[in-house]
């Protein structure tokens, strides 16, 4: 039996990585010092896998950026608008993959980022590809092939992993009509094949092909496409081992498909979905070897090794041990790095500590359980030692006292529908709210945060070292609110927002203030790029001691006669981006988050807040990935968003936030949920993301983001008066709201600055044009 992991994370333990590209960027240092440190991280973590004893070591999981991008790059799939600054100067490749991934605002060339999405149910973006009708693909970059003869030098013959070709293309977008980027297949496959050769030839065993779509609803061409490649793979490549990569979800009807394809292995989430294993080792043809994925690569909770021996021996009974692989469910990407780094009790106490296993403890657990299930006499010392001392930790935390509270329980168990439900309909509440606010046509709004500037992080990592005491620190961020609520009166918007300064992050910030919540010091995932977050862990029941924002809220508004906005995280966003206990069902946990929110929003709305936003950009994300479960989701999710917004009078409204959304097939529970006003960011599609609201004839206001925060450049008010205007042919002007797309928190001040203002003198642009309208009309 072989132990293996999907891939390993890559930011490096000290988010050496981030810091690295951050300094690339802005100058402070050279392309050969960047790939140094990538080298550095990559050596490490082959190096630590090898002492952990895990016998099959991936290679390529590392990227500077992306994995998707990574492939993109491989394959040539550069689009049209990069050609101007390949042609203009001898870019190296790296620049021009950052530019991929960025955009390019330099030397008179202004060239727009590839668009960024959601990877599956994670909170990890990937790049998407673009394809055109034409579409070529050549060998372009060698990344897979470098890589494993680096490793190769370093003494380790290592799997190499590529992104499989059917998920690769699925991931991408046609960018203009008239073909399916399915039918590329053709012309990418051979590309496929030559990396493939190429890694064969440098002596390369095993290469890992990951296809997380063949675990989820295919299309019968999609299905047919997977026979086909696969198929050709054994044609062409005979003699190398593919490992082919499922996980987020379970076979089920692609089950027969997946154990006929060709390949030598085929890797299984038994996280996400324990129950296929049984069938699929009842299908699985003898010379197929099975990798079982049974530590979970998307939680932090240690493993159960009783549960895994079970598995894994009940695996062996079907199949010889030579057929076997063990490994954690998908990549340890979406894992932090390493708990022996978590040496500050107060903030990880060791009982809690106890329960955990990050990256590098994912690897001692496999190599662990391995020898357990691998150990004939099982009254062997050392592995009884190992499982008690397991046992022990899994006790513990099942009885721990201060994971259940009676009142938090029965607090959920109260719920009504009622408790969801805003007192008046939305048609009443709109015109109570127009009175109560008196706000004009085409309202001007942000999403919430403005410029989180070095000075102030580094306030509050100062705060957190102990440099800088509590008051200090307070006061140092009232300032900080002070001068954004002035700036933003003298630049005439709307709807003022205090800025978020307190926040390190909008799910962290909630989560240290909640009961039943713990956090890290190091436990940094990759979201995208070099950005990365620290998800807070829930391991109890949730409650919230006090009030969270309101001295932010009550001081912001009491400078202005304008109104302030509160600002809230909502429950789904705070589930999805947190790590959740496994210890009941997520929708509970959600509710507990709700009740919690659902106080602050009356606890704001008592100090005088008369606008409050509850974000939820992670709805979208959490929708299941099998659609036959969507129903049943959006149920417990829509109705906690209500359960948490529904408490406040008819006169208070209440937004919501998405970003990187589709709405389509979700139009009707956006409805649902019933804010009064919805921000979705737009620009980046053009307002195209509108016509989903459009269709439903969506009867709320909404708020579609007017410029693309993700690029230092300033947008002209014309090219914004143009969206609007854009948006006004499918949503009623009496609808509309005008804001930025949201992020505003990763920008500088001097280009959110000059954005802003432009923003605002296109929203009195379109005030002016509709009441000529208005008078023609007349
Ligand atoms: N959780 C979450 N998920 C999300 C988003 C989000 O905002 N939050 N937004 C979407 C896009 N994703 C994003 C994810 C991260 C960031 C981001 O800005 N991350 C920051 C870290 C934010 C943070 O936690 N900051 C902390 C810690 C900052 C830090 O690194 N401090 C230094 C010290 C700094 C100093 O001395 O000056 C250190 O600890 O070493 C703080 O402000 O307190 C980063 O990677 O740079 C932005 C967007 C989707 N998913
Ligand atoms: C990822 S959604 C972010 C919303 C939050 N209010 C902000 O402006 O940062
Ligand atoms: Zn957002």
């Amino acid at each position: 039996m072989q132990t293996h992991i999907l891939g390993y994370p890559r930011i490096g333990s000290q988010r050496e990585l981030k810091k690295a590209c951050e300094q690339y960027w802005s100058g402070k240092i050279n392309l050969d010092d960047l790939h140094q440190v990538g080298a550095a991280i990559r050596q490490s973590n082959w190096k630590l896998q090898q002492e952990a004893g895990i016998d099959l070591i991936p290679s390529n999981d590392f990227s500077f950026y992306d994995q998707v991008l990574d492939m993109s790059l491989t394959f040539n799939a550069i689009p049209d608008r990069y050609q101007e600054l390949i042609a203009k100067k001898e870019i190296a490749k790296q620049e021009l993959y950052f530019a991929m991934a960025r955009g390019y605002q330099q030397d008179d060339l202004d060239i727009t980022a590839m668009e960024m999405t959601k990877w599956f149910d994670t909170n990890y973006h990937y790049i998407v590809p673009e394809f055109k009708k034409d579409q070529e693909f050549k060998l372009f970059s060698n990344k897979a092939l470098d890589e494993f003869l680096e490793a190769k030098k370093a003494g380790i013959l290592t799997k190499p992993v590529l992104l499989g070709p059917i998920t690769y293309l699925v991931l991408g977008k046609e960018k203009e009509a008239g073909f399916n980027r399915l039918d590329l297949i053709d012309k990418l496959l051979p590309v496929y094949i030559e990396v493939l050769k190429k890694l064969q030839d440098a002596g390369a065993v095993w290469v890992q092909l990951d296809e997380p779509f063949l675990a989820l609803d295919l299309t019968a061409k999609e299905k047919e496409v997977y026979k086909k490649v696969y198929n050709e793979l054994k044609k062409q490549l005979p003699e190398l081992k593919i490992l082919l990569a499922t996980y987020f979800e379970g076979l089920k009807e692609n089950l027969d498909l997946a154990v006929s394809l060709p390949v030598c292995a085929l890797h299984i989430d038994l996280v996400r979905a324990p129950q296929q294993l049984q069938e699929v080792l009842d299908k699985t043809p003898n010379d197929l070897t099975l990798s079982l994925g049974i530590i979970d690569g998307r939680n932090i909770w240690k493993n159960d090794y009783q549960d895994s021996v079970a598995f894994i021996r009940k695996a062996l009974k079907s199949k010889t041990s030579n057929r076997i692989m063990i490994a954690p469910s998908c990549s340890l990407l979406h894992v932090p790095c390493d708990l022996d780094l978590e040496t500050n009790e107060t903030v990880l106490t060791p009982e809690i500590k106890n329960w955990l296993a990050f990256a590098k403890q994912k690897l001692e657990e496999l190599a662990t359980l391995k020898a357990i299930s691998e150990e004939d006499d099982v009254n062997a010392v050392a592995t009884m030692e190992k499982l008690h001392v397991n046992l022990d930790a899994l006790k513990s935390k099942k009885e721990s006292q201060r994971i259940h509270k009676p009142e938090v329980k029965q607090r959920t168990a109260r719920i009504t529908k009622k408790d969801a439900q805003r007192n008046k309909a939305f048609s009443e509440r709109k015109s109570i709210q127009h009175k109560a606010l008196k706000l004009p046509l085409f309202p001007t709004t942000t999403i919430g945060s403005f410029p989180q500037t070095k000075e102030v992080r580094s306030w509050r990592a100062q705060f957190k070292k102990g440099t800088v005491n509590a008051l200090e620190y307070e006061n140092l961020l009232l300032e900080e609110t002070e001068q954004c609520i002035r700036w933003q009166e003298e630049i005439d918007l709307d709807v003022l927002v205090h800025g978020e300064f307190e926040r390190n992050d909008m799910v962290e910030y909630f989560g240290e203030q909640l009961n039943g919540f713990v956090f890290t010091k190091m436990g940094w995932v990759q979201s995208y790029g070099s950005r990365c977050v620290k998800p807070p862990i829930i391991y109890g029941d949730i409650d919230r001691p006090e009030a969270m924002t309101v001295k932010w809220s009550s001081y912001a508004q009491g400078l202005t006669s304008k109104i302030v906005k509160g600002m809230l995280t909502g429950p789904v966003t705070i589930l999805q981006w947190s790590f959740v206990r496994n210890d009941q069902p997520r929708s509970e946990t959600c509710n507990q988050i709700a009740l919690a929110i659902r106080d602050e929003v009356l606890d704001l709305e008592k100090a005088g807040i008369r606008i409050i936003q509850i974000d939820e950009p992670a709805i979208r994300e959490g929708l299941p990935l099998r659609k036959t479960e969507w129903q049943a989701y959006l149920k417990w999710a829509v109705n906690a968003f209500c359960i948490s917004a529904a408490g406040v009078s008819d006169q208070t409204q209440i937004h919501t936030h998405m970003c990187y959304s589709e709405f389509n097939d979700i139009i009707e529970h956006i409805a649902a949920m019933d804010a009064d006003v919805i921000t979705i960011e737009c620009s980046r599609s053009q307002m195209e993301l509108l016509d989903a609201f459009a269709k439903f004839e969506y009867p709320n206001e909404i708020g579609p983001g007017v410029y693309d925060i993700h690029a230092p450049r300033v947008p002209s008010v014309k090219e914004m008066v143009a969206l609007m205007e854009k948006a006004k042919l499918v949503i009623p002007e009496k609808q509309l709201w005008v804001n930025p797309d949201c992020g505003l928190k990763t920008r500088h001040w001097e280009e959110t600055r000059k954005a802003l203002e432009a923003m605002v003198e296109a929203a009195k642009t379109l005030r002016v044009a509709s009441e000529k309208e208005r008078l023609v009309t007349l």
